[in-house]
Protein backbone atom coordinates (compact mmCIF):
# COMPACT_ATOMS: atom_id res chain seq x y z
CA UNK A 1 0.00 0.00 0.00
CA UNK A 2 2.85 2.42 -0.02
CA UNK A 3 2.98 5.16 -2.24
CA UNK A 4 5.37 6.90 -4.12
CA UNK A 5 6.11 10.17 -3.70
CA UNK A 6 3.61 13.14 -5.23
CA UNK A 7 4.17 14.03 -9.08
CA UNK A 8 7.00 17.09 -8.57
CA UNK A 9 5.83 20.69 -8.82
CA UNK A 10 7.19 22.58 -11.92
CA UNK A 11 10.23 23.67 -9.96
CA UNK A 12 10.39 21.74 -6.55
CA UNK A 13 13.89 21.07 -5.34
CA UNK A 14 16.01 18.55 -4.38
CA UNK A 15 18.11 17.68 -1.11
CA UNK A 16 21.15 15.14 -1.13
CA UNK A 17 22.92 14.67 2.53
CA UNK A 18 26.29 12.60 2.13
CA UNK A 19 28.35 12.09 5.63
CA UNK A 20 26.86 15.26 7.21
CA UNK A 21 27.78 15.71 10.33
CA UNK A 22 28.17 18.67 13.02
CA UNK A 23 30.50 19.45 16.21
CA UNK A 24 30.20 22.26 18.21
CA UNK A 25 32.70 23.79 21.00
CA UNK A 26 36.14 22.98 21.64
CA UNK A 27 38.10 20.97 23.93
CA UNK A 28 36.45 19.37 26.47
CA UNK A 29 33.42 20.71 26.23
CA UNK A 30 33.19 19.90 22.26
CA UNK A 31 29.44 18.41 21.20
CA UNK A 32 28.99 16.34 18.41
CA UNK A 33 25.40 16.98 17.69
CA UNK A 34 24.96 15.36 14.60
CA UNK A 35 25.97 12.14 11.91
CA UNK A 36 27.15 11.03 10.21
CA UNK A 37 24.15 11.56 7.76
CA UNK A 38 23.03 9.85 4.60
CA UNK A 39 19.62 10.87 3.01
CA UNK A 40 18.12 12.18 -0.09
CA UNK A 41 14.78 13.90 -0.39
CA UNK A 42 13.77 13.88 -4.19
CA UNK A 43 11.59 16.44 -5.62
CA UNK A 44 8.20 17.36 -4.57
CA UNK A 45 8.51 15.04 -1.52
CA UNK A 46 6.96 15.66 2.13
CA UNK A 47 9.71 14.23 4.17
CA UNK A 48 9.52 13.97 8.08
CA UNK A 49 11.73 13.82 10.69
CA UNK A 50 11.36 12.75 14.09
CA UNK A 51 13.81 12.16 16.94
CA UNK A 52 15.05 12.80 20.58
CA UNK A 53 15.44 16.23 21.98
CA UNK A 54 19.03 17.51 20.87
CA UNK A 55 19.65 15.18 18.08
CA UNK A 56 20.34 17.68 15.54
CA UNK A 57 17.29 17.66 13.98
CA UNK A 58 17.47 21.55 13.92
CA UNK A 59 20.89 21.92 13.14
CA UNK A 60 20.80 19.89 10.17
CA UNK A 61 17.77 21.98 8.86
CA UNK A 62 19.70 24.65 9.42
CA UNK A 63 22.62 23.18 7.54
CA UNK A 64 20.30 22.63 4.65
CA UNK A 65 19.31 26.30 5.08
CA UNK A 66 22.78 27.25 4.74
CA UNK A 67 22.80 28.75 8.10
CA UNK A 68 25.15 26.32 9.77
CA UNK A 69 28.37 24.86 8.02
CA UNK A 70 28.78 21.22 8.51
CA UNK A 71 32.23 20.13 10.26
CA UNK A 72 31.82 16.95 7.35
CA UNK A 73 30.43 15.93 4.44
CA UNK A 74 28.43 18.01 2.23
CA UNK A 75 24.83 18.76 1.36
CA UNK A 76 23.53 19.46 -2.24
CA UNK A 77 20.22 21.26 -2.99
CA UNK A 78 19.36 21.22 -6.76
CA UNK A 79 16.98 23.92 -7.33
CA UNK A 80 16.12 26.07 -10.49
CA UNK A 81 16.42 29.19 -8.38
CA UNK A 82 18.96 31.04 -6.60
CA UNK A 83 17.48 31.13 -3.11
CA UNK A 84 15.32 27.89 -3.03
CA UNK A 85 14.91 27.20 0.45
CA UNK A 86 12.21 29.00 2.79
CA UNK A 87 12.16 28.33 6.86
CA UNK A 88 9.30 28.64 9.19
CA UNK A 89 10.82 27.97 12.84
CA UNK A 90 8.50 27.16 15.93
CA UNK A 91 8.75 30.57 17.59
CA UNK A 92 6.83 31.93 14.45
CA UNK A 93 10.18 34.34 13.59
CA UNK A 94 7.86 37.60 12.24
CA UNK A 95 8.65 40.94 13.60
CA UNK A 96 6.13 42.25 15.73
CA UNK A 97 6.56 45.98 14.61
CA UNK A 98 5.29 45.21 10.81
CA UNK A 99 1.79 44.53 9.85
CA UNK A 100 1.14 41.02 8.85
CA UNK A 101 1.05 42.44 5.41
CA UNK A 102 4.71 43.66 5.80
CA UNK A 103 5.50 40.28 7.55
CA UNK A 104 4.50 38.20 4.51
CA UNK A 105 5.96 40.83 2.53
CA UNK A 106 9.31 40.10 3.85
CA UNK A 107 11.01 37.84 1.55
CA UNK A 108 9.21 39.22 -1.89
CA UNK A 109 11.02 42.45 -0.10
CA UNK A 110 14.39 41.39 -0.17
CA UNK A 111 13.92 39.84 -3.48
CA UNK A 112 12.84 43.64 -4.68
CA UNK A 113 9.97 42.29 -6.09
CA UNK A 114 8.16 45.69 -6.76
CA UNK A 115 5.82 46.93 -4.19
CA UNK A 116 2.42 46.25 -5.91
CA UNK A 117 3.32 42.52 -6.55
CA UNK A 118 4.37 41.87 -3.94
CA UNK A 119 1.70 43.29 -1.87
CA UNK A 120 -1.10 41.08 -4.23
CA UNK A 121 1.07 37.67 -3.56
CA UNK A 122 1.21 38.27 -0.01
CA UNK A 123 -2.66 39.23 0.35
CA UNK A 124 -3.61 36.29 -1.56
CA UNK A 125 -1.27 33.70 0.60
CA UNK A 126 -3.05 35.66 3.33
CA UNK A 127 -6.35 34.85 2.08
CA UNK A 128 -5.54 31.48 1.71
CA UNK A 129 -4.60 31.15 5.26
CA UNK A 130 -7.16 32.86 6.60
CA UNK A 131 -5.84 35.45 7.38
CA UNK A 132 -7.22 38.48 4.68
CA UNK A 133 -8.56 40.89 7.41
CA UNK A 134 -5.83 41.10 9.13
CA UNK A 135 -3.74 42.30 7.28
CA UNK A 136 -2.86 45.76 8.43
CA UNK A 137 -2.99 44.10 12.14
CA UNK A 138 0.24 44.16 13.66
CA UNK A 139 1.22 40.44 15.26
CA UNK A 140 1.08 40.96 19.13
CA UNK A 141 -3.17 41.11 18.17
CA UNK A 142 -2.83 37.86 16.71
CA UNK A 143 -3.44 34.45 18.47
CA UNK A 144 -0.46 31.84 18.42
CA UNK A 145 -2.12 30.01 15.90
CA UNK A 146 -2.67 33.34 13.70
CA UNK A 147 0.69 34.09 13.98
CA UNK A 148 2.22 30.84 12.86
CA UNK A 149 0.12 31.40 10.15
CA UNK A 150 1.47 34.79 9.37
CA UNK A 151 4.71 33.19 9.27
CA UNK A 152 3.82 30.07 7.36
CA UNK A 153 2.16 32.76 4.18
CA UNK A 154 5.31 34.50 4.68
CA UNK A 155 7.81 31.73 3.83
CA UNK A 156 5.24 30.40 1.10
CA UNK A 157 5.11 34.05 -0.81
CA UNK A 158 8.39 33.71 -2.07
CA UNK A 159 7.43 30.41 -3.35
CA UNK A 160 10.35 28.41 -2.51
CA UNK A 161 10.68 25.18 -4.39
CA UNK A 162 11.75 23.63 -0.68
CA UNK A 163 9.97 24.80 2.64
CA UNK A 164 12.00 23.77 5.58
CA UNK A 165 9.75 23.47 8.84
CA UNK A 166 11.35 23.29 12.64
CA UNK A 167 8.67 22.04 14.74
CA UNK A 168 6.26 25.11 13.07
CA UNK A 169 3.24 23.98 15.79
CA UNK A 170 5.07 22.72 18.54
CA UNK A 171 4.31 25.85 20.65
CA UNK A 172 0.53 25.77 19.53
CA UNK A 173 -2.05 23.87 21.92
CA UNK A 174 -3.43 20.67 20.64
CA UNK A 175 -6.31 21.24 18.85
CA UNK A 176 -5.09 24.08 17.00
CA UNK A 177 -2.12 22.05 15.84
CA UNK A 178 -4.63 19.66 14.18
CA UNK A 179 -6.04 22.30 12.31
CA UNK A 180 -2.68 23.61 11.18
CA UNK A 181 -1.48 20.18 10.22
CA UNK A 182 -4.86 20.01 7.99
CA UNK A 183 -4.63 23.18 6.25
CA UNK A 184 -0.77 22.27 5.99
CA UNK A 185 -1.53 18.72 4.34
CA UNK A 186 -4.27 20.96 1.77
CA UNK A 187 -1.89 23.22 0.93
CA UNK A 188 1.24 21.17 0.32
CA UNK A 189 -1.10 18.68 -1.78
CA UNK A 190 -2.20 21.66 -3.71
CA UNK A 191 1.47 22.37 -5.20
CA UNK A 192 3.64 19.97 -3.98
CA UNK A 193 6.76 21.47 -2.96
CA UNK A 194 9.26 20.12 -1.23
CA UNK A 195 9.21 19.83 2.34
CA UNK A 196 11.61 18.88 5.19
CA UNK A 197 9.47 18.76 8.22
CA UNK A 198 11.02 18.50 12.11
CA UNK A 199 8.94 17.19 14.32
CA UNK A 200 8.47 15.52 17.53
CA UNK A 201 4.77 14.41 17.33
CA UNK A 202 4.40 10.95 15.45
CA UNK A 203 1.45 11.83 15.07
CA UNK A 204 2.10 14.95 13.03
CA UNK A 205 4.45 12.91 10.95
CA UNK A 206 2.37 10.50 9.80
CA UNK A 207 -0.52 12.62 9.11
CA UNK A 208 1.80 14.89 6.72
CA UNK A 209 5.14 12.58 5.61
CA UNK A 210 4.91 11.02 2.18
CA UNK A 211 8.01 9.77 4.20
CA UNK A 212 8.99 9.95 8.26
CA UNK A 213 12.91 9.61 9.26
CA UNK A 214 13.55 8.30 12.55
CA UNK A 215 16.76 9.82 14.10
CA UNK A 216 19.12 8.22 17.01
CA UNK A 217 20.06 10.32 20.57
CA UNK A 218 22.75 12.64 19.88
CA UNK A 219 24.93 12.11 17.57
CA UNK A 220 21.95 12.22 15.02
CA UNK A 221 21.74 9.59 12.57
CA UNK A 222 19.13 7.82 11.14
CA UNK A 223 18.15 4.67 12.08
CA UNK A 224 14.49 3.85 10.76
CA UNK A 225 12.34 4.89 7.60
CA UNK A 226 8.79 4.35 6.95
CA UNK A 227 6.62 5.19 4.20
CA UNK A 228 2.57 5.77 5.54
CA UNK A 229 0.28 3.93 3.70
CA UNK A 230 -1.80 7.02 2.97
CA UNK A 231 -3.00 7.54 -0.67
CA UNK A 232 -2.57 11.66 -1.92
CA UNK A 233 -4.34 13.58 -1.57
CA UNK A 234 -5.20 12.53 1.86
CA UNK A 235 -7.04 14.25 4.59
CA UNK A 236 -6.84 14.59 8.40
CA UNK A 237 -9.06 11.11 8.22
CA UNK A 238 -6.17 8.69 8.38
CA UNK A 239 -5.34 9.51 11.92
CA UNK A 240 -8.26 7.37 12.40
CA UNK A 241 -7.32 4.48 10.61
CA UNK A 242 -5.52 1.23 12.24
CA UNK A 243 -2.71 1.32 9.75
CA UNK A 244 -2.08 4.41 11.37
CA UNK A 245 -2.30 3.52 15.09
CA UNK A 246 0.10 0.71 14.32
CA UNK A 247 2.23 2.58 12.35
CA UNK A 248 2.29 4.76 15.34
CA UNK A 249 2.90 2.13 17.85
CA UNK A 250 5.73 0.54 15.50
CA UNK A 251 7.58 4.09 15.34
CA UNK A 252 7.16 5.03 19.02
CA UNK A 253 8.78 1.45 19.94
CA UNK A 254 11.86 2.21 17.81
CA UNK A 255 11.80 6.06 19.44
CA UNK A 256 11.37 4.99 22.70
CA UNK A 257 14.82 3.88 23.68
CA UNK A 258 16.62 6.99 21.91
CA UNK A 259 14.60 9.03 23.67
CA UNK A 260 15.54 7.55 27.42
CA UNK A 261 18.69 7.70 26.19
CA UNK A 262 18.62 11.38 25.17
CA UNK A 263 16.69 12.04 28.63
CA UNK A 264 19.86 10.55 30.83
CA UNK A 265 17.42 7.77 31.65
CA UNK A 266 18.48 4.09 30.44
CA UNK A 267 15.81 1.63 29.88
CA UNK A 268 15.38 -0.73 32.88
CA UNK A 269 15.62 -4.39 32.54
CA UNK A 270 11.93 -5.34 32.60
CA UNK A 271 11.21 -2.01 31.05
CA UNK A 272 9.96 -3.47 27.69
CA UNK A 273 7.72 -6.24 29.30
CA UNK A 274 6.01 -3.36 31.84
CA UNK A 275 5.96 -1.47 28.74
CA UNK A 276 3.54 -4.41 26.98
CA UNK A 277 1.73 -4.53 30.12
CA UNK A 278 0.61 -1.07 30.20
CA UNK A 279 -0.04 -1.00 26.73
CA UNK A 280 -2.58 -4.20 27.58
CA UNK A 281 -4.17 -2.17 30.62
CA UNK A 282 -3.72 0.94 28.79
CA UNK A 283 -1.98 2.75 31.63
CA UNK A 284 1.03 3.83 29.41
CA UNK A 285 -0.29 7.02 28.29
CA UNK A 286 2.80 7.41 25.80
CA UNK A 287 1.91 4.80 23.35
CA UNK A 288 -2.04 6.22 23.46
CA UNK A 289 -2.06 6.96 19.83
CA UNK A 290 -5.08 10.06 21.21
CA UNK A 291 -1.95 11.63 23.29
CA UNK A 292 -1.00 14.53 20.92
CA UNK A 293 -5.02 15.47 20.73
CA UNK A 294 -5.51 15.78 24.23
CA UNK A 295 -3.68 18.88 25.77
CA UNK A 296 -3.86 18.12 29.17
CA UNK A 297 -1.87 14.50 28.61
CA UNK A 298 1.18 16.59 26.11
CA UNK A 299 4.47 15.54 27.23
CA UNK A 300 6.61 17.50 29.21
CA UNK A 301 7.66 20.95 27.89
CA UNK A 302 11.18 22.55 28.58
CA UNK A 303 12.23 26.65 27.72
CA UNK A 304 13.80 27.10 24.12
CA UNK A 305 15.32 30.06 22.52
CA UNK A 306 12.76 32.98 22.68
CA UNK A 307 10.54 32.22 25.35
CA UNK A 308 8.65 29.55 23.09
CA UNK A 309 9.09 25.64 24.40
CA UNK A 310 10.04 22.63 23.33
CA UNK A 311 8.99 18.60 23.75
CA UNK A 312 9.73 15.27 23.89
CA UNK A 313 8.91 13.21 20.95
CA UNK A 314 5.42 11.90 21.55
CA UNK A 315 3.45 9.31 20.08
N1 LIG B 1 25.24 26.96 18.28
C1 LIG B 1 25.45 25.91 19.08
N2 LIG B 1 26.49 25.90 19.94
C2 LIG B 1 26.73 24.84 20.73
N3 LIG B 1 25.97 23.73 20.77
C3 LIG B 1 24.91 23.70 19.95
C4 LIG B 1 24.60 24.78 19.06
N4 LIG B 1 23.48 24.45 18.36
C5 LIG B 1 23.13 23.22 18.79
N5 LIG B 1 23.97 22.77 19.74
C6 LIG B 1 23.91 21.47 20.41
O1 LIG B 1 23.80 20.48 19.42
C7 LIG B 1 22.90 19.48 19.83
C8 LIG B 1 21.79 19.35 18.80
O2 LIG B 1 20.97 20.53 18.86
P1 LIG B 1 19.70 20.70 17.95
O3 LIG B 1 19.01 21.95 18.38
O4 LIG B 1 20.07 20.54 16.53
O5 LIG B 1 18.84 19.41 18.39
P2 LIG B 1 17.30 19.11 18.11
O6 LIG B 1 17.23 17.67 17.78
O7 LIG B 1 16.75 20.06 17.13
O8 LIG B 1 16.71 19.39 19.55
P3 LIG B 1 15.22 19.78 19.97
O9 LIG B 1 14.36 18.72 19.41
O10 LIG B 1 15.28 19.77 21.46
O11 LIG B 1 14.94 21.14 19.40
C9 LIG B 1 22.42 19.87 21.21
O12 LIG B 1 23.21 19.21 22.16
C10 LIG B 1 22.67 21.36 21.25
O13 LIG B 1 22.91 21.78 22.57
Amino acid sequence: MGQEPPEPAAQAGRIRAAGVERRFGRGASRVHALGPLELEVAAGEFCCIVGPSGCGKSTFLRIVAGLVKPTAGRVEVTAATANPAAMVFQNYGISPWKTVLANVRFGLDLRRVPRKEANARARDWLGRLGLADFADRYPAALSGGMQQRVSIARALAVEPEILLMDEPFAALDAQLRTILQDELLEICQADKRTVLFVTHSLEEALVLGDRVLVMSARPGRLIAERVPPFARPRTGEVRRSPEFAAMQAELWELLRGEVEQASGREREPDRKRQSKQDRETGADRQTDPDHETDPDRRTDREPKQGGTRKEEVAP
